[in-house]
């Protein structure tokens, strides 16, 4: 049995089974996701993270690409109380490091109480504890890696979907899933996904009927050129945004975002519709949130449990925003006519924008 070291924030070091070697660290996170392993492991939104999962069996349907949200793994490395050999070789593969056979419990319950922390890993034969520390010392708070966008965005601009008369989306892509692009191209959008610091003539050059902000990693803080772009065109098109998207758009409409202790993560997170009082379950995966949206944004969904923001509005201005996930990936599938509203508002400005027949 290989051995595995886990250094948590005051070093408290945990033993358990290597699954896949390497040393690595990051920001320690959980998940209560039961099923999902494959889009959440390979989700842009967990880079510079490490991920545990609470479910204790992680691996039990095998491994399939078609189900990936991108070419590779994203989390540094990833806990869980037993991994399938499948998806221990899948880690190995990837050179992420993996441990298995250790109290999630115990993780799970020094993260509720100590908030998202820093966190070290040493997984092989001839790791030690003193490795794991090491790689403690090292790691950085998540809103001190300022360039996170170069890390998962595309470097050119491409086209997905055909070139016909139903809407074209301006995709910021800060980390986006391929789900959230399926979504857009299933309802016959043709999507230009362009880089997270895309300047306004790019945008403006695809002449977009909507410019959609993406999910992504990190905090929100550090997307100035995306809150700048949102600012830009917030008068002219409609703006959506996913997650990430949603603190980016509130961020450059004059609200504010903050980080969560531990954050929202798994697929059965209960939020109110508050106009309907219709409550959806949903997946979720963010630390930081709109801590308040200003004066042009206005809350239509919350989160069950913390009242958290989990849907805006503008009220000046077309803008529709979600924390969760609506692409569903892994589901439950209740929010996919978020991306029916978004398209839905897109349209309304192409006829707008036809000529009145007098
Ligand atoms: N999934 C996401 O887009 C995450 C958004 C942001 N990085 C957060 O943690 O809050």
């Amino acid at each position: 049995m290989t051995t595995a070291y886990v250094a948590l924030e005051g070093d408290h070091v945990i033993e358990g089974r290597g699954r896949a070697p390497g040393t690595a660290r990051g920001e320690l996170v959980f998940t209560t996701a039961y099923t999902g392993y494959e889009e959440s492991l390979t989700d842009p939104s967990y880079e510079e993270q490490v991920l545990t999962f609470s479910y204790p069996l992680i691996g039990n349907y095998g491994v399939r690409e078609e189900r990936f949200e991108d070419d590779h793994v994203h989390p540094r490395a990833v806990l869980a109380k037993e991994l399938t050999d499948d998806v221990a070789a899948w880690l190995a593969d990837e050179a992420v490091p993996a441990v298995d056979r250790l109290d999630t419990r115990e993780i799970v319950t020094e993260i509720r109480d100590g908030g998202a922390m820093k966190c070290g890993i040493a997984v092989g034969d001839d790791a030690t504890e003193d490795d794991a520390l090491e790689q403690l010392e090292r790691c950085k708070p998540m809103s001190d890696h300022t360039e996170i966008g170069t890390q998962v965005s595309v470097d050119d601009p491409s086209v997905r979907g055909a070139d016909n008369d139903r809407e074209t989306v301006a995709l910021i892509d800060c980390g986006a899933k391929d789900s959230i692009v399926d979504s857009l191209v299933a309802r016959d959008a043709q999507v230009h996904v362009l880089p997270y610091d895309a300047t306004v003539d790019t945008v403006t050059d695809v002449d977009p009927d909507v410019l959609f902000v993406s999910n992504g990693p990190g905090d929100p803080a550090n997307y100035e050129q995306a809150v700048a772009l949102v600012r830009e065109f917030v008068d002219d098109i409609p703006v959506a945004g996913i997650c990430l998207g949603q603190q980016i758009v509130a961020r450059a409409l004059g609200g504010t975002t903050e980080k969560m202790d531990f954050g929202h993560r798994g697929v059965n997170q209960p939020v109110l519709d508050v106009d309907s009082g219709q409550v959806v379950m949903t997946t979720q995966n963010h630390g930081y949130t709109v801590a308040d949206p200003g004066d042009h944004l206005e809350v239509t969904q919350i989160n069950v449990n913390d009242d958290t923001p989990e849907g805006l509005d503008g009220i000046d201005h077309d803008v529709i925003t979600r924390q969760y996930h609506p692409e569903a990936n892994p589901g439950p599938e209740d929010t996919l006519e978020f991306f029916d509203d978004v398209l839905a508002m897109a349209g309304d400005r192409s006829q707008r924008a036809v000529p009145a027949d007098d």
